[in-house]
């Protein structure tokens, strides 16, 4: 006979439903027979839930506590270190994305030339977040803090703001890659769109309002096929969801830079690749499979034709951000209130010569003196562009963009990174 436990905190949903009718009216009677057991009962119930309660209450502050990875006096002092400007006319940044590939490359950077650099990264594991760890170290070893929070925690990135005056933002934090799309849209609303509202709200009630760069991508041209790429081409046909938010980044920008006098560059990225670059990335997965003897799948688009991206290295990008932040021009509001006109920017950072898929495994061969097994299938339709080829003059122009790796050199030196990385047997970039 089950005991009166069984009977009420059943182990299965399927045992409570069977025993609801009369058995269980049964036992009750049984049970509450007399006032003062009833009495009894309900105190000992009034005693159980208040005690879960307060218990609760002590593990949710507590872990609270525990878990918190920013704040305290300590804290502040090591985010100020970190925004220290060491050169006349410097700029504290405030980075995010900062444990990211260019965000890395980036921070670096702005260290290294004497500006005051903070960064920001949720170490979100879309990809193996032990890289994104050894890109927090090698940041750390050069004066660069990195804050672990997410773009939505609007007090976390209010408080940033209340102990440095950021002069400049460089937006990078984002949900990157196309295809991943199809499979997680709602983390591309999460960060490419909700984040940055969060991230723009907080910069707008800034005071000063810093400046703001940040990272929208080539993929925005869609269906655009007039070429090269030039930011005046329509960019209203998106072929994937990443595209949209990006797109729909640089529409809401604008308006920030409209009602608040915000100073935005938004800067599209044309398939970034180098040393410590990301996982999920062809040239990166590539690079893997061959060197383990495992097969590359190429995809092909209409017409049996080849897909080619503007590769672009990552030294040319980072020069292309450092440009961008030198000329952004300030932001013009306080409070809140706009004062006036401020910058807005679009600017194509890409490498001006196509290559096709092929041609980058063909150089990839070359460099891991590996041939690759090859998987040639047609294009699912998974948000693919056929090509993609920048127009760079307006970048050009305004900071005198002009990128110097071609295809074959950036390889070279990512092959070279990933085997010091991950070493010959390649046991890390088994996954
Ligand atoms: O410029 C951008 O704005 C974007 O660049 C990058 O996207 P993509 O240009 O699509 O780069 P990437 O995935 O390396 O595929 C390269 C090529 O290999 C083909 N490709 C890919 C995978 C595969 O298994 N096989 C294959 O043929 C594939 O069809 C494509 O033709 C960033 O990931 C993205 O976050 C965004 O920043």
């Amino acid at each position: 006979m089950p005991s009166l436990e069984e009977e009420l905190f059943p182990s299965t949903p399927g045992k409570f439903k069977i025993d609801r009718g009369h058995g269980m009216n049964r036992h009750f009677h049984r049970c509450f027979a007399s006032t003062s057991t009833m009495f009894l009962w309900a105190l000992f119930l009034i005693a159980l839930t208040a005690s879960y309660l307060s218990f609760q209450s002590f593990v949710d502050s507590g872990s609270r506590y525990f878990s918190a990875s920013w704040g305290g006096i300590q804290w502040e002092k090591q985010v100020r270190n970190s925004a220290q400007i060491h050169r006349p006319g410097g700029m504290s940044v405030l980075v995010t994305g900062a444990a990211g590939f260019v965000g890395t490359h980036v921070s670096l950077a702005l260290k290294k030339r004497g500006d005051g650099v903070v960064g920001l990264d949720n170490f979100n594991n879309y990809y193996d977040p032990s890289l994104k760890r050894a890109r927090k170290s090698l940041l750390n070893g050069n004066g660069v803090l990195v804050v672990e929070g997410d773009l939505n925690d609007a007090k976390l990135l209010a408080k940033l703001f209340d102990v440095v005056a950021f002069t400049h933002v460089m937006h990078l934090a984002a949900q990157a890659g196309v295809r991943y799309a199809m499979e997680n849209p709602n983390s591309y609303v999460h960060s490419n769109i909700a984040g940055l509202v969060t991230l723009l709200e907080v910069c707008k009630s800034a005071n000063p309002q810093p400046s703001i760069v940040w990272a929208s991508s080539s993929s925005v041209y869609g269906l655009n096929d007039k070429v090269p790429f030039s930011e005046a081409d329509r960019t209203d046909r998106p072929a994937s969801l990443y595209a949209a938010t990006k797109k729909a980044g640089e529409e809401i920008t604008h308006t920030y830079n409209h009602i608040y006098g915000l100073s935005i560059t938004g800067l599209r990225f044309f398939t970034v690749y180098g040393p410590w670059g990301r996982p999920d990335m062809a040239y990166f997965s590539f690079t893997r499979n061959i060197l383990q003897g495992k097969p590359i799948t190429i995809y092909r688009g209409k017409y049996r034709a080849d897909l080619a991206r503007d590769f672009t290295y990552i030294d040319d990008i980072v020069k292309g951000c450092l440009g961008s932040l030198d000329t952004s021009g300030k932001s013009t509001g306080s409070g809140g209130k706009k004062k006036g006109n401020a910058p807005f920017r679009i600017f194509n950072l890409g490498n001006t010569s196509p290559v096709k898929v092929p041609e980058l495994v063909n150089i990839l061969e070359r460099h891991l003196k590996v041939k690759a097994k090859r998987n040639i299938v047609d294009m699912p339709g998974n948000g693919d562009v056929p090509f993609t080829h920048a127009n760079i003059s307006y970048a050009q122009r305004a900071f005198g963009y002009k990128p110097t790796t071609d295809l074959q050199t950036g390889l070279k030196k990512f092959v070279k990174w990933y085997l010091s990385y991950y070493g010959y047997n390649n046991r890390k970039g088994l996954q």
